[in-house]
C-alpha cells in the first residue's frame, strides 16, 4: 500500500452515503454562513438518491439540518477537521464514494482567510488521506476562481497559467494539483470539476462573488428591485444547477478511460449583470436594477475568467449543458411562480 507509512492527521468530511448496493458518499456541502443550507449539497443528495437509493447517500454537514432534509434520507454530523471520526464513518457505513462539498467561498474566504485555510485546505489534506487509505472514489469541486489574473480570461482552457489572488482560489489549485498528485502517486480515483459560478432557486449561495445572480431573481420577485455589487458589464461563466449537479454525477459516473485529464473546466453561459437583468425585464419591465460595487467581489470577478472552454469535457466525457441565459431566467421565475402560487393556496 502507497501509504502504509503514512502518520494520519486529524480532519474531517460532510457529506455520506452508505456502502450498500452501488455504495456512495457525499461529503459536506452545508456552510458555515449564518442561517440556510449549502447551495450545491441538497440538491446532489436528491439527485443520487433518486439514482442509488434514498439510504445508500449521507448527507453530513457540521451544521443542523431542516426538518425537511433531516427526513429525506440518512444525515450525519461530520466536521471535515476531525480526521478520527471521518475514518468511523467510513469504515461503519463501508462508504465508497466521496463528496467533499464543505468549503469557504470566495468572498467570505477573504473576510476569514485563518478558517478558509483550515476548512479548504486542512480539511482537503484529510479528505484525500481518508479516500486514500480506503480506496474511494473522491470527488472534489474547483472553480472559475482556480484562475487569476494572468490566466487567459476570454476563453479560459483547461490548462494555463493559474496565479489566483484569493485563498479560495489558491486552496482549489491546491485541491486540483493534490488530488492529481495522489491519483498518479498511490492511483487516487480523484475526479474534479471546475464549477461556473451557480445559480439555484431552492438554496442560497454561501458567500461567493457570483452570488448576485441568485439575488436578483429573489429580489426581482420580493420588491422588483435589485441593487447589484459588481459592476454591469462583469462578464462571467454561469451554470444552471441542474446542470452542475448532472456534470457531477456524469464524471463520477464516466469510465476511467475516458478521462485524458483529472480536473475539467466546465461551462454553460456567460453574462454581465446588465445582459442578466435585461433578459428578467422581458418578463418583468418594471425591474429596476443599480449598481452599488463592492470593490473586494469586483477585483475578484476582474480576475476571474470571463468565458470558459469546457471542450476537454464536451469530447472526453460527451459533457453537453442544457440551460443557456432564456432557459435559466424561464426556469428560475417558473419556480418562483409557482412558489407563490403555493404560499397563495396555502
Ligand atoms: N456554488 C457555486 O457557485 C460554486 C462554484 C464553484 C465551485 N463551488 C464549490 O462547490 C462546493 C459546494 O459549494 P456550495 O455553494 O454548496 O458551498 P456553500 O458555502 O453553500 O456550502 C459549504 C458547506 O460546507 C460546510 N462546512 C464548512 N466548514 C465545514 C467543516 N469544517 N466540516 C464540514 N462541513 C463544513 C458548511 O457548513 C456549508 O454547508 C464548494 O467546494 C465550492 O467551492 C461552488
Ligand atoms: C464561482 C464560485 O466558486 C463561487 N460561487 C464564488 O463566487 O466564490
Amino acid at each position: 500500500m502507497p501509504l502504509k507509512n503514512k502518520t494520519w492527521a486529524s480532519s474531517a468530511v460532510t457529506f455520506f452515503s452508505y456502502g450498500h448496493s452501488p455504495p456512495e458518499v457525499l461529503q459536506s456541502p452545508w456552510k458555515l454562513s449564518a442561517g440556510g443550507l449549502g447551495q450545491l449539497g441538497v440538491g446532489l443528495a436528491k439527485l443520487l438518491r433518486k439514482r442509488y437509493g434514498k439510504n445508500n447517500v449521507i448527507l453530513s454537514d457540521i451544521r443542523k439540518p431542516q426538518n425537511s432534509i433531516f427526513h429525506s434520507g440518512p444525515f450525519i454530523y461530520s466536521d471535515i477537521l476531525d480526521y478520527k471520526n471521518l475514518r468511523e464513518i467510513v469504515v461503519n457505513n463501508r462508504i465508497t464514494w466521496l463528496v467533499h462539498y464543505s468549503a469557504l467561498l470566495s468572498a467570505v474566504g477573504e473576510a476569514n482567510v485563518a478558517l478558509a485555510r483550515s476548512v479548504n485546505i486542512t480539511g482537503l489534506h484529510n479528505i484525500l488521506d481518508i479516500a486514500a487509505e480506503h480506496g474511494l472514489r473522491l470527488f472534489v469541486p474547483s472553480t472559475i476562481g482556480a484562475f487569476g489574473p494572468t490566466s487567459p480570461r476570454n476563453p479560459t482552457p483547461d490548462l494555463c497559467v493559474q496565479r489566483p489572488r484569493t485563498i479560495y482560489g489558491v486552496s482549489k489549485v491546491h485541491a486540483e494539483l493534490m488530488g492529481e498528485y495522489y491519483h498518479h502517486r498511490y492511483g487516487l480515483d480523484f475526479r474534479c470539476l471546475r464549477y461556473p459560478g451557480i445559480i439555484s432557486a431552492d438554496s442560497m449561495p454561501g458567500g461567493g462573488t457570483t452570488d448576485y445572480a441568485v439575488q436578483i431573481f429573489h429580489d426581482a420577485i420580493k420588491t422588483g428591485k435589485f441593487e447589484c455589487n459588481l459592476r454591469p458589464d462583469t462578464r462571467l461563466p454561469m451554470m444552471y444547477i441542474d446542470d452542475c449537479l448532472r456534470a457531477t454525477l456524469e464524471v463520477m459516473e464516466a469510465p476511467a478511460e475516458t478521462l485524458s485529464m483529472r480536473t475539467y473546466n466546465i461551462n454553460a453561459m456567460s453574462f454581465t449583470p446588465e445582459e442578466l437583468a435585461q433578459e428578467l425585464q422581458k418578463q418583468m419591465p418594471e425591474l429596476e436594477v443599480t449598481y452599488e460595487v463592492d470593490p473586494v467581489r469586483q477585483a475578484i470577478a476582474d480576475s476571474w475568467p470571463m468565458n470558459f472552454d469546457d471542450s476537454n469535457a464536451r469530447n472526453d466525457w460527451a459533457w453537453k449543458h442544457d440551460y443557456d441565459l432564456p432557459e435559466l431566467v424561464q426556469t428560475m421565475l417558473n419556480f418562483f411562480g409557482s412558489e407563490t402560487r403555493m404560499a397563495r393556496f396555502n
